[in-house]
């Protein structure tokens, strides 16, 4: 076994590590303990709530058991796996079982599980009590090299995703691989697309060395699978160290294909598409109306498809969906990016370098729409 490695989120008194390693969560307490501590919530006061979906409950016991024999007071909720319970009607739930359980301030708010636990819990962790101390233990590959570092946090409202949320950083960030291994192998392929989309905005060597290990990858190979993430990890830092509540544009490069890839989430019904799958199309169609702007050589549309082809993503929207029209456009309009009801798009300008554009014609963002 390989010793962890830490990836630092430097954020000022919110600053957290991401530790990455195997065989983590069995000792979870030799990590959260001290994340507490520093944070001024003392031993005597562990406390928390596991919150879970059914199909990681096996990993969930494994933290609560642990933390349990650790000396915490731990209980654990549990809400239906999948993308539609990321809701308020689900907060709503969370909520109750906190009052039932009487959560205090020092009570932490234990996410285990992929992105939809996460954003879920998170946003019951920043609004309970007006906030309650978080963790994140990713179980997904999309989780552990995004959803789980950076803060953002939330629910879908049925017209549109992510629409109601907060910026609510974790105390600390516990990435064990091991998790992953029950992971079913379409929910891996989707982690990957937020890999991919790392390469492209902001580091073209990490572009490049994922399409020398794309298979390796697929395969879950340890070695490249750890520096996967690590590397994910590391740019995701950085960005948000940079610009935490996406305000100067800089953190709006990780929406990179995501106007594109909600619209399709929401108008195709939650959990039609998984996430990663809408954002590897949504990247596709960005990529497709950068070079229909004249920004970009069609070369580079046809790297990222290369690569994400590789990675056993789609790359263009499945027939059965009906995602197409200008309700797709008015889906769009909703997304976080828009300013005075105008549309605005992360668009690359080369590999490892995105913009944000606006005053773009619909009728271009259509017609890339028709193509893909
Ligand atoms: N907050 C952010 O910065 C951010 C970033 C990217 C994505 N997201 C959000 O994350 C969500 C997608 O996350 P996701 O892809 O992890 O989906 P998910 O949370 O729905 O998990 C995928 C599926 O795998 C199951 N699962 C999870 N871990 C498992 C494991 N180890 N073994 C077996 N089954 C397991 C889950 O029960 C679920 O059915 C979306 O809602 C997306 O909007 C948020
Ligand atoms: O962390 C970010 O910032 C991101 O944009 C990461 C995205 O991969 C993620 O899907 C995020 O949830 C999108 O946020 P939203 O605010 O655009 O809904
Ligand atoms: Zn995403």
């Amino acid at each position: 076994m390989s010793a962890s490695e830490i990836v630092h989120v430097s954020l000022g008194e919110r600053s957290y590590d991401i530790v990455l390693g195997q065989d983590l969560i069995a000792n979870a307490a030799a990590a959260i303990n001290p994340w507490l501590a520093e944070k001024g919530l003392g031993k005597g006061t562990a406390r928390g709530v596991v919150i879970a979906d059914r199909n990681v409950s096996g990993h969930a016991r494994v933290v609560a058991n642990h933390l349990q024999a650790a000396g915490w007071d731990i209980s654990v909720a549990e809400v239906d796996p999948g993308e539609a319970s990321k809701n308020l009607g689900m907060a709503s739930r969370l909520y109750d079982a906190l009052v039932q359980l009487k959560t205090d301030r020092k009570t932490a708010i234990i996410a285990v599980g992929g992105g939809v636990i996460g954003d879920l819990a998170g946003f019951v962790a920043a609004t309970f009590n007006r906030g309650l101390p978080f963790i994140q233990i990713p179980t997904t590959l999309l989780a552990d090299v995004d959803s789980s570092v950076g803060g953002k946090v939330g629910i879908n409202h049925p017209s549109a995703k992510n629409l109601i949320g907060a910026f609510h950083q974790p105390f600390g960030v516990l990435i064990d691989t091991d998790c992953l291994k029950t992971l079913p192998r379409r929910e891996y392929r989707s982690g990957l697309a937020e890999v991919v989309k790392y390469g492209v905005i902001l580091d073209a060597d990490f572009f490049g060395w994922l399409e020398q290990n794309a298979e390796a990858l697929l395969e879950q190979q340890p070695g490249p699978l750890r520096h996967a993430i690590a590397r994910s990890c590391q740019l995701k830092a950085m960005v948000v160290e940079q610009d935490e509540f996406e305000r100067t544009g800089l953190r709006a490069a990780l929406n990179y294909g995501h106007t594109y890839a909600h619209a399709f989430e929401a108008l195709a019904g939650y959990g039609e598409l998984l996430h990663g799958e809408a954002v590897s199309i949504g990247m596709v169609c960005a990529s497709r109306l950068a070079e229909r702007l004249g920004r970009i050589p069609a070369e580079m549309t046809a790297r990222q498809i290369e690569l994400l082809k590789r990675c056993e993503l789609p790359v263009a929207i499945p027939e059965n969906l009906k995602v197409r029209g200008p309700e797709l456009v008015e889906c769009m309009r909703l997304d976080k990016k828009s300013v005075a009801g105008k549309l605005r798009f992360v668009l690359p300008t080369k590999l490892g370098h995105v913009e944000l554009v606006e005053g773009i014609d619909e009728a271009e963002v259509l017609a890339v729409i028709e193509a893909c």
